[in-house]
């Protein structure tokens, strides 16, 4: 059970970003306790990912403060690189990079790398080892950028969108490494689109909706306060529905 007496593994305060004249982020709070599954949702163009980005350390906020484990992960790259692992784009790994390969290389970034044999055992990718990422279906990609990210014994994963476009047996799989992740202490960071996933995974939810944060809590209270928001009993709400009351009632 998550309080907050735990240490924070992630606090965001106040944060602010725009792009330009677009403001994606404005003035957002949230703070994730250390050894849990926090889901971010929120419809398109919420912030989600500039969110995420600035806790990883690639863009700088505006306006607010990102510590990750205490550390501001924008100004002290290096150090964050180190507690935080973020999955890859599938763009960014060439065709003919064999699986131990894309590890080995990844790995290279590292002063304290993983065991590449223990990874490849651990995302049950060891007989796929020589194949070439190109001829990975789309669930034996997912475990491999599940594998880059832990690459780096990171204390922290940052999953977006990590299930889109999985079929519903590889969704699966990918949610049984997320627990695993989470059982052996890693905290998880999870941008989605399905309310299903973060019902299953997540311990906490916050909601985004135009750059701020709508709620907070866990997905039971969030399918509480939808309900009550729209003037339902909850037992006939789930989050799918929670989410579409507290995002589209705020703004019409
Ligand atoms: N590099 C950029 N330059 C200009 N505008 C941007 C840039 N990145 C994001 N935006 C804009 O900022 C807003 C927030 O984008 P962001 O990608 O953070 O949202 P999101 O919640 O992750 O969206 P989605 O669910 O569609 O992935 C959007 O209006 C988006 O168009």
């Amino acid at each position: 059970m998550t309080t907050h007496t735990t240490a924070a593994a992630l606090e965001i305060t106040g944060l602010c970003k725009q792009y330009g004249s677009k403001v994606a982020v404005d003035d957002l709070s949230l703070r994730v306790a250390e050894g849990e599954i926090f889901g971010i949702l929120g419809p398109n163009g919420a912030g989600k990912t500039t969110t995420v980005e600035c806790a990883e350390g690639l863009r700088r906020p505006d306006g607010g403060t990102v510590r990750v484990f205490g550390i501001d992960p924008y100004r002290d790259r290096r150090e964050a690189r180190t507690l935080v692992g973020a999955q890859l784009q599938e763009s960014q790994l060439q065709d003919k990079l064999t699986v131990a390969e894309a590890i080995e290389l990844y790995a290279s970034f590292y002063p304290q790398p993983a065991d590449t044999e223990a990874l490849l055992h651990r995302l049950g990718l060891t007989d796929k080892r020589n194949t070439r990422y190109r001829r990975l279906s789309g669930g034996q990609k997912q475990r491999l950028s599940i594998a880059l990210a832990l690459v780096g014994n990171p204390r922290l994963i940052v999953f977006d969108e990590l299930t889109t476009g999985l079929d519903p047996a590889a969704r699966r799989e990918s949610w049984r490494m997320v627990e695993q992740l989470r059982d052996n202490g890693i905290t998880v960071l999870l941008v989605t689109h399905y309310a299903d996933e973060a019902e299953r995974l997540c311990d906490r939810v916050a909601l985004i909706q135009s750059g701020r944060r709508a709620a907070t809590g866990t997905p039971v209270e969030l399918i509480s306060a939808g309900a009550s928001h729209a003037g339902y009993p909850s037992t006939r709400f789930n989050l799918d529905d929670a989410i579409v009351a507290l995002t589209t009632g705020e703004e019409s």
